[in-house]
């Protein structure tokens, strides 16, 4: 059982599972290397500032959540101040962070490494979110050397935070990150760069494509490179397939005679291959609820009365995205609800006047529904039994 949490680096990720923690009623002590970041997060109800000496006993287990290169050390010096009895890392490449824990002289017994598959493009406790982990995998990657009750206690804190553990080998860790996560990232980095060369006119008509395809390019150079350098081959060999994809491509647009056969050669792989992504689910929707397109007047107040009206049919928005095209007079407002209560708001807008698209509704998966147990998303995923 998982009581006592200590979480070393208090941004994006290590203040989400401290969110997920205290939700479950778990004490979690926070440390950063900058005192305002553990002042944010602690406000932000993450937990509280770590006092070193204040608690005889150790901690359950310590989280070190700060960029990779700085993790085995980080590690080594919690181990040596005795902060927990368990430990482990959330670093997103897992055999650089273990050969270097290994050389530094870091107890294995007591330390899983591991990587929770959930993250954004933002950074800091301000991106935080108590839910960043619902229904994600987290990979945990023992070496041979842990104990038993280490993997279990670090299998809790991903079960704790929504997501689902799994093992797998550090090493096959890399590969599967390198084409899933690393190069993905890389490649929406090189899409979004395109737009730099973009003229104003171009970028007016940017819409949801562009912005899914590039959404991840917008997080920190400084932590993807470091990510990227630290799992150099796996995510060469993926980015020499893509290149070669795109050059296929390139080249038989240009000649015209071979275009048909190798460009739909590409869109059909590029189609099957998105169809294997397992609970994938529209871009930005918050996982567990369903999401109702209505079309809302670009003016001051339509806001106001759509959540007006939603509130007088009873029905809570849970979240909000609005996507609008620039110089255009309608956006459209794509509601996030309870998959329950979605036919209720779409009857009651539609009723009230409002251009509403249940056609277009995008609902959560099976999976993802069973990841929620009550009408609160705050309630513990069903998965935590186990
Ligand atoms: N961003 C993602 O989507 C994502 C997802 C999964 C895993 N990860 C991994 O999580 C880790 C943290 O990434 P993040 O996105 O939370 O970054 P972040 O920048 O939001 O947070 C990192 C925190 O670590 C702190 N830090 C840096 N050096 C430190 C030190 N020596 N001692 C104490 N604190 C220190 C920083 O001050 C910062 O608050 C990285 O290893 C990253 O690979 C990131
Ligand atoms: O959703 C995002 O913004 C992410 O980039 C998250 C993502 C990913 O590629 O899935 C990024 C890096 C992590 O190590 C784990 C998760």
């Amino acid at each position: 059982m998982i009581e006592r949490a200590v979480v070393v680096g208090a941004g994006l990720i290590g203040t989400s599972i401290a969110l997920a923690l205290r939700e479950r009623g778990v004490e979690v002590a926070l440390a950063d290397r900058d005192p305002a970041t553990v002042r944010l997060a602690c406000e932000l109800g993450a937990g509280v500032p770590l006092e070193e000496g204040k608690d005889e006993r150790p901690a359950d287990i310590a989280v070190v959540a700060a960029p990779p290169a700085v993790i085995p050390a980080l590690l080594r010096d919690v181990q040596s101040r005795g902060l927990a009895r368990f430990y482990t890392d959330v670093a997103s490449v897992k055999q650089a962070v273990v050969t270097e824990a290994v050389r530094l002289g870091c107890d294995l017994t007591t330390f899983v490494p591991s990587h929770p598959m959930g993250g954004s493009e933002r950074n800091g406790p301000s991106a935080a979110r108590a839910d960043l982990f619902l229904g994600r995998s987290w990979a945990l990657c023992p070496t041979g050397k842990a104990t038993p009750e280490a993997v279990a206690a670090v299998a809790e804190l991903a079960r704790s935070c929504g997501a689902d553990p799994l093992e797998i080998d550090a090493q096959e860790h890399d590969r599967a990150v390198a084409l899933v996560s690393h190069a993905p990232h890389v490649a929406s980095s090189a899409v979004a760069a395109r737009l730099v060369e973009g003229g104003g006119a171009a970028l007016a008509l940017a819409g949801q494509g562009v912005r899914d395809v590039t959404r991840v390019a917008g997080g920190d150079p400084g932590l993807w490179l470091e990510i990227l350098s630290h799992n150099p081959g796996p995510v060469a060999e993926v980015l020499a397939g893509i290149a070669a994809d795109l050059d296929a491509v390139a080249r038989a647009l240009r000649s015209g005679r071979t275009a048909e056969a190798t460009v739909l050669d590409l869109l059909e792989r590029g189609r099957d291959g998105h169809a294997r992504i397992p609970g994938k689910h529209g871009a930005g929707r918050t996982p567990g609820y369903a999401v109702l397109p209505v079309v809302i007047p670009d003016e001051p107040g339509a806001l106001g009365r759509l959540f007006a009206a939603a509130g007088t049919a009873g029905v809570n928005i849970e979240d909000i995205r609005i996507d609008h095209s620039p110089g255009l007079p309608v956006g459209v407002a794509q509601l996030s609800v309870l998959p329950e209560r979605v036919a209720t708001l779409a009857r009651a807008l539609a009723d009230q006047g409002w251009s509403v698209h249940p056609d277009r509704l995008d609902r959560p998966s099976r999976e993802e529904s069973a990841l929620l147990s009550g009408p609160d998303h705050t309630a513990p995923p069903a998965n935590l039994g186990r």
